[in-house]
């Protein structure tokens, strides 16, 4: 648990979700990260230590990180999140409560469900990959104007950064062919949720085995208007300027070297090489979000 993703409520909250996991019939132990890289370690080191069940309570970094700790070891346990970040797009995209109250209450009712992750730059990530002005526009969110305006933030300073995009010569080898051309910006999504936003991807599951890519060919005036409406409709694809397709593999390379982020954080440069995990973890996630499996995987029986 980041307990400074919870602020004030953090005590509050780990006490609900260790009651209600403990209530389900777990021996539950909290481990508090201080700063990047413990989420990941204490995840792996719990993993090892025979825990059955992981949960991240945090913002999608600490998910990212834990995801990170469990994803490389040969037997993985089940994974559940809390929501407690400003985004939460994991979250979102898995259909589990944003409120961490109702997420905390909903635990014990929680079923497996497989999903993807993608690895790329030697990590595991279980969002998205953006490449060009957004990356280097969110990189720049102040963290007052974060707490203060939440997903918002992210998106005015995505706009900002996209509405000055200059673009850069990209050459994209997927599972069916290659792409090449002029683009402001490449989103690799698992997901459909994307800074907090549902419509980018809207056909994209959590467990399809594919990268769900757009590639925003030019971000100038009368086309950002345009697509702009498309993106609020859900129908990004259907406007110009705008090209998409899916794939399970895929290699990135510029003109000159673009900042990757992944997950939220700066990863390397291009080129790029990402691939998808079909399923490789098994989340827990409210029934209703199709998630099964066998009854002795419920939480309650376990
Ligand atoms: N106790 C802590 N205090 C400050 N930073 C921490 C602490 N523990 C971990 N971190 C760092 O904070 C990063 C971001 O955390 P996390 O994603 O959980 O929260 P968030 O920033 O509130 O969420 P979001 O990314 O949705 O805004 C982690 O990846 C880690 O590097």
């Amino acid at each position: 648990m980041n307990p400074s993703s919870g602020k004030e409520k953090a005590e509050e909250i780990r006490k609900s979700a260790e009651a209600a996991i403990a209530g389900a019939g777990y021996s539950v132990t909290t481990r508090l990260t201080e700063k990047a890289g413990d989420a990941e370690r204490f995840a792996r080191e719990g993993t090892r230590d025979g825990a059955d069940l992981v949960i991240a309570a945090g913002g999608d970094g600490t998910v990212n990180e834990a995801v990170n700790g469990i994803a490389g070891l040969p037997e993985r346990p089940l994974f559940a999140l809390l929501p407690l970040g400003t985004v939460n797009d994991f979250a979102r995209a898995l259909g589990i409560p944003l409120d961490v109250g109702e997420a905390i209450q909903a635990l014990p009712d929680l079923v497996p469900k497989p999903a993807d992750i993608g690895m790329a730059a030697g990590r595991y990530f279980m969002n998205i990959i953006a490449i060009g002005a957004l990356a280097e526009g969110v990189a720049g969110v102040p963290v007052e104007q974060k707490s203060a305006f939440g997903p918002l933030a992210y998106i005015a300073h995505g706009a900002k950064a996209l509405f000055s995009a200059e673009g850069n010569e990209l050459q994209l080898w997927h599972d069916h062919g290659s792409w090449s051309g002029e683009a402001s910006l490449l989103l690799l999504a698992l997901t459909n949720s994307t800074g907090g936003f549902e419509r980018m991807n809207p056909e994209a599951e959590t467990d399809d085995g594919l990268l769900h890519v757009t590639v925003i060919k030019n971000t100038k005036l009368p086309n950002l208007v345009r697509m702009s409406a498309a993106l609020l409709l859900g129908k990004l694809q259907e406007a110009g300027a705008v090209e998409t397709f899916r794939t399970k593999r895929l290699r990135v390379e510029s003109d000159r070297p673009l900042v990757c982020n992944i997950d939220g954080d700066e990863c390397g440069v291009t080129p790029l090489e990402v691939s998808v995990l079909p399923g490789h973890l098994r989340v827990l996630v409210p029934a209703e979000e199709g998630g099964g499996g066998e009854p002795d995987e419920r939480i309650p029986n376990a």
